[in-house]
């Protein structure tokens, strides 16, 4: 593979942020977008019916075409949409089930901390949540009342997932929306890329996740990218070294250390976290590892120890095998904690506000 030495691409955006998107393999100039910072009571039949392909099939038969109509168009305006649904799916169902308490906005006057504010959300982009937004509000003039913003979520996830060339899974439906969003449940639940493999299996494992599924959900970071911040200490100070981390490649360490300086980097710079196909939801994400072409410490740990080794040389091996377990694992991930019935759940009307049903 021959990388090429890499550009600084400056641009300057009416708005007050702005990205600059650097791979090693070639310049992307990123659009200005803006960075995160952050049902009516009409009776849904068999309301407490288990999760189904077919749950909305009488309530509103629609509702796939009605979100893949939304996803479709971001794709096209914004692609960035993609990794920011898929992320926002996964720190949704990693803090109190896959229930959509990551879209509730902080109440006007209310001094308590929402999930979408907590730190370890911090780097969710804008694209995510204005997706569901988009998608919700399609939904309710067609069918109001009936589809929850959790079910939403997890098609356009999948949406986006084949959009940018990745499997096509069905997926079930029937999740309620959470009634509770708070800042303080959040830490801990959340992996973080310094966090070690023993933390990351344990983690996972409180979640019904197995390693091979966490291996194989962590092949979402094929497309994407990260801040500086995440991966600095990897570059110039390695567990307290004062190294940069033996395992990254040193083209890659060199390109890296010119976007994100030790001193007096830039916060909005970010990095592909797949550094060959940042924008194709493929496997190279597993053959990079193997290549010390990791970007986050918590990608290379899944090459380097040896209980999951094997599983990258697998996916990274075979394109199919990855495509058919990723869409078993986000099936398995979708359904992590999901409330059913009013009792433990709500149908907003409004993704960010809770009330509805
Ligand atoms: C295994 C533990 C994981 C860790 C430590 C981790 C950590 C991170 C970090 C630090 C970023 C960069 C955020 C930024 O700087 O903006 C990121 C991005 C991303 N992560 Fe993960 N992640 C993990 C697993 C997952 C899983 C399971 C999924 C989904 C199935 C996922 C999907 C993504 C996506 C799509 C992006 C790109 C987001 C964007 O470009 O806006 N990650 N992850
Ligand atoms: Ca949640
Ligand atoms: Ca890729």
């Amino acid at each position: 593979m021959s990388l090429s030495p890499p550009h600084f691409p400056r641009i300057t955006c009416s708005s007050s942020t702005f990205f600059i998107v650097i791979t090693i393999l070639s310049v992307t100039i990123f659009p200005c977008s803006a960075k995160s910072s952050d049902a009516a009571s009409a009776t849904h039949r068999g309301g407490h019916r288990q999760m189904s392909y077919e749950y909305y099939s009488k309530s509103c038969p629609q509702v796939e075409q009605l979100v893949g109509s939304v996803t479709g168009q971001q794709f096209k305006d914004a692609p960035i949409s993609g990794p920011a649904t898929i992320r926002l799916f996964f720190h949704d169902c990693f803090v109190q089930g896959c229930d959509a308490s990551i879209l509730i906005d902080t109440k006007p006057g209310n001094k308590e901390l929402v999930e979408k504010d907590a730190f370890d959300n911090r780097d969710l982009r804008l694209e995510g949540f204005e997706t569901i937004d988009k998608a919700k509000s399609l939904v309710e003039s067609k069918c109001p009342g009936v589809v929850s913003c959790a079910d939403i979520l997890t098609i356009a996830a999948r949406d986006f997932v084949h959009l940018a060339g990745g499997p096509y899974y069905q997926v079930k439906k029937g999740r309620w929306d959470g009634r509770i969003s708070t800042a303080s449940n959040v830490s801990g639940n959340i992996p973080k890329p310094n966090s070690t493999l023993d933390h990351l299996i344990t983690l996972f494992a409180t979640k019904g996740l197995t390693i091979e599924d966490m291996v194989t959900l962590s092949g979402a970071h094929t497309i994407g990218f990260a801040h500086c911040e995440h991966f600095l200490g990897r570059l110039y100070n390695y567990s307290g070294t004062s190294k940069p981390d033996p395992y990254v490649d040193p083209r890659l360490l060199k390109s890296l250390r010119m976007s994100c300086p030790e001193h007096g980097w830039n916060p909005d710079v970010i990095s592909p976290v797949d550094v060959t196909t940042p924008f194709l939801f493929d496997h190279a994400y597993y053959g990079n590892l193997e290549a010390r072409l990791g970007l986050l410490a918590s990608d290379e740990a899944l090459f380097i120890d040896q209980r999951t080794r094997p599983i990258v040389l697998e996916l990274g091996n075979d394109k199919g095998k990855f495509f058919q377990m990723f869409g078993a694992a986000m099936e398995k991930m979708g359904s992590i904690g999901v409330k059913r019935g009013r009792k433990h759940g709500e149908k907003r009307k409004v993704c960010r506000v809770h009330g509805g049903v």
